[in-house]
């Protein structure tokens, strides 16, 4: 297996080519973005989803969703390499080849593009590719370098798959699995702004309109703040259309509230730690809630 040179803590180490290719699938975000799929899926349907869908959608939601990632990659080479958090990525320090992660996204997108297709259904393949599109192109090409709302935005691609996860199971578009896709794309913009401040200066040396650059940090703190807010309220919505149980209610509402608190701390009393603290907290909190809206769905079905 050939290795490749990365620098870690100053420290040249070597690392197997494949882990190279596995890093610009953003493995983990992947890894939540195909919870919250598993989580429409599950809410589809009463009882037990077959596996027979199951298993293909999530290859080949995963799959799509690596393959957008990697694009993010190629696309992002030379800022990336700019940039003190992204500099060390495979691309930019010259460990995959360009040309390598064009042939891997491809084949990426076409396997779980065809998987989709073939063996779940057209409607979710078709949706998928859009997000695959909404994310590795429309936001990394155009969104991204035009527009503070950039993420706001773009936001939709990510917020998309439990609405992909829904349709592989019913072959239909519900409110229900839109209501989902609110929940997610209300997240996003606290998510990532909370760590846009900690990386500002890095936003501004590569010209990149993030929000605290272009209308500064305690602007984006009062519209985290504010989405904050915006996220309690429809948090509710799962509870108060029927959707979801007096279980998910006080899971979405603690969640909800916590994640206020950290925004209030970070609007009003903030250390140089608080940005990153929210961010964290924020993967902590979509993940938690996604895992209890399953719980809910399994442990007090609606009759
Ligand atoms: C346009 C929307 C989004 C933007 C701009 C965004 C931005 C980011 C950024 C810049 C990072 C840091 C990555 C790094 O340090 O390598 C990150 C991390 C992360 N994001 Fe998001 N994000 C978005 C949507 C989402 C969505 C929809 C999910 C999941 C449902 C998600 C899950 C995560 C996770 C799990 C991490 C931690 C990754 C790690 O530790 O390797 N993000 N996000
Ligand atoms: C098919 C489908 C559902 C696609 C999903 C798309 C997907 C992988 C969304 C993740 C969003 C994300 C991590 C954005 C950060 O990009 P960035 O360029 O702002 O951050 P970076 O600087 O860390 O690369």
């Amino acid at each position: 297996m050939s290795k490749a040179a990365v620098i870690s803590n100053n420290a040249v180490i070597t690392q197997p080519l494949w882990r190279d290719y596995y890093e610009i699938t953003k493995p983990r975000v992947v890894a939540l973005l195909v919870l919250t799929a598993l989580v429409g899926m599950c809410l589809s349907v009463p009882g037990i989803v077959p596996w027979q869908l199951l298993i293909p959608a999530m290859l080949g939601i995963g799959m799509l969703s690596s393959a957008a990632a990697a694009i993010n990659h190629i696309v992002d080479q030379r800022i990336d390499s700019v940039m003190g958090r992204t500099h060390n990525r495979p691309l930019p320090n010259g460990r995959i080849s360009q040309s390598g992660a064009i042939l891997f996204a491809s084949a990426l997108a076409l396997i779980g593009f065809m998987m989709l297709y073939a063996l779940v259904n057209p409607l979710t393949a078709w949706l998928t590719l859009s997000g695959l599109v909404g994310y590795g192109f429309i936001y990394t090409m155009y969104l991204k370098r035009a527009t503070p709302q950039n993420i706001t935005i773009g936001g939709l691609a990510g917020a998309i798959p439990p609405l992909l996860g829904w349709t592989a199971m019913t072959n239909e578009i519900h409110s229900h699995a839109l209501l989902l896709v609110l929940l997610i794309f209300t997240w996003t913009p606290p998510h990532f702004w909370a760590l846009a401040i900690h990386r500002k200066n890095d936003y501004a040396k590569v010209n990149i309109p993030m929000l605290p650059v272009t209308h500064g940090v305690e602007f984006t703190k009062t519209q985290i703040l504010l989405y904050t807010v915006l996220l309690f309220v429809v948090g509710l919505l799962p509870y108060l259309v029927g959707m979801s149980n007096w279980l998910y209610l006080i899971g979405a509402v603690a969640l909800n509230l916590i994640f206020f608190v950290y925004a209030w701390q970070l609007k009003f009393n903030a250390n140089e730690k608080t940005a990153m603290a929210t961010f964290k907290f924020s993967i902590i909190h979509l993940m938690l809630l996604f895992i209890i809206l399953l719980l809910d769905h399994y442990l007090l079905p609606i009759a």
